[in-house]
């Protein structure tokens, strides 16, 4: 019998028939379900809580504004003004922010405030000082000014009891203030996710060390540190290993002891040294995923001595790509942070392009002058795109032809926390 040849399909990226592709969304949906919270809960100080994941909602134990205060620097009395000029007597003392006037403002009199003091008894309403003249004694102004002009009130805000932020929550700067500012001190939040990342491959040479023809250096293994740790997690270096079975096999059970989560990159699709995909199918729990995306459709996922790990594709981009779509939202989720789907906006296409309906596709993207452009080529090895990006582009399932000017969803890159 003489050798055949099959047709000529040069496209990697062709979805053949007989294998069952996962669409992304099914593939987020599975993972969303079967994650949950694996980290440890612990009480720390407000100052040591940024990024930090709550554990609890957090109550208000004060209402912000404690008390009603003034908005300006200025004179309190009790009611609006009408319509007209008006002389009003100021009563002795002043209020200011931290040093309350404790006695009371009689009716037709005015006061001394400043912004941020407690109003005292007998004063709802504040006329800013520009609006005012003064001999010492009395102030001279005009109407018409509302009750209740320029003062805040208690609570206005916040009210004491009210939930203030919901467990889950990962803490910016601008919480910090909020907890602070309704009397919070101490949090229950979350341990760090501590997150190992492993590159494989016999190819791979660390950073410094000398690259023979034919070596290339561990681009991957910086590169998803840095992602971790961004992502608030506590990143783990597990170092490199060559395409052998039995090593790859020592260094996930090793690792699978002090990790929650590890992601590899590299030999997660089916060849010869494909080892990674090998031995996640050989620990039994493996959801041998074919994807359809582009780039990174050769995801491997499993769980090794009980802890998931990402066998993300070798090429760097596609590494990048499946760390923000996939691994991203899943490690949030181990986090107790709960899944969190990254928030992207619709911009006019600055491109043009054709693409295979039945796939979702994620380009390079970044915004200039209200267009989204993308890079110049789609190569998952040209790593010097993921730098030139500032986001990723993300061409829907079923889209066949996109035309400048058409809406597409862009993800800037700080929407996946990066
Ligand atoms: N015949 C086919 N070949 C390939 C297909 C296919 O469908 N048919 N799919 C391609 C796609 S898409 C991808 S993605 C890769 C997936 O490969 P693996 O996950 O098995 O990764 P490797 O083969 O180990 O490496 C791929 C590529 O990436 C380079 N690499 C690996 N690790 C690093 C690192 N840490 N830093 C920088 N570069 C790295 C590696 O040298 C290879 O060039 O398979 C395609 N092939
Ligand atoms: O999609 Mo592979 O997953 O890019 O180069």
């Amino acid at each position: 019998m003489t050798l055949k040849p099959p047709p000529l399909r040069n496209d990697c990226f062709a979805l053949p028939a007989g294998v069952n592709w996962t669409p992304v969304d099914a593939a987020l949906a599975l993972l969303r379900d079967r994650l949950h919270a694996v980290t440890e809960v612990e009480q720390v100080a407000l100052g040591a809580a940024l990024g930090r994941v709550l554990a609890e909602d957090v109550v208000a134990q004060r209402s912000n504004p404690p008390l009603p205060n003034s908005a300006v620097d200025g004179y309190g009395f009790a009611g609006g003004l009408p319509e007209g000029e008006h002389v009003i007597p100021l009563a002795q003392g002043r209020a200011a922010a931290g040093l309350a006037f404790e006695g009371v403002v009689p009716a037709g009199e005015a006061i001394r405030i400043l912004t941020g003091a407690s109003l005292p008894k007998g004063v709802d309403t504040v006329i800013l000082e520009e609006d005012v003249t003064t001999d010492g004694q009395s102030i001279a102004c005009r109407g018409p000014l509302r009750q209740g002009a320029n003062a805040r009130k208690a609570g206005e805000d916040v009210a004491a009891g009210e939930v203030i932020l919901a467990a889950g929550r990962r803490l910016t700067p601008a919480d910090l203030a909020l907890i602070s500012a309704t009397g919070g001190a101490e949090l229950p939040v979350r341990k760090p996710l501590r997150v190992g990342v492993l590159s494989t491959g016999d190819e791979l040479v660390e950073a410094g060390q000398t690259a023979r023809p034919g070596q290339i250096f561990d681009a991957n293994r910086p590169m998803l540190l840095g992602l971790v740790e961004r992502m608030g997690h506590h990143a783990l270096d597990l170092g490199r290993v060559i395409d052998d079975r039995a090593t790859l096999r020592g260094r996930l059970d090793e690792a699978s002891q002090k990790v929650d989560v590890i992601v590899t990159s590299g030999g997660a699709s089916a060849g010869d040294e494909d080892h990674m995909s090998a031995l996640l199918r050989e620990a039994g729990a493996m959801q041998e995923w074919r994807i359809a995306i582009k780039p990174g459709r050769p995801l491997a996922l499993g769980v090794w001595s009980g802890v998931p790990v990402f066998g993300l594709p070798g090429n760097p981009v596609a590494a990048l790509v499946c760390t923000l779509i996939f691994a991203r939202p899943a490690m949030e989720q181990l986090a107790g942070a709960g899944w969190r789907a990254p928030q992207g906006f619709l911009v006019p296409a600055g491109f043009e392009k054709r693409k295979k309906p039945g796939r979702r596709e994620y380009l390079r993207a970044r915004v200039r002058d209200g267009r989204v452009e993308v890079f110049k080529s789609e190569g998952s090895g040209r790593i010097s795109g993921l730098s030139w990006a500032e986001g990723l582009v993300e061409l829907g399932d079923g889209a066949a032809e996109i035309a400048p000017g058409d809406p597409v969803m862009f993800y800037p890159y700080a929407s996946f926390g990066f």
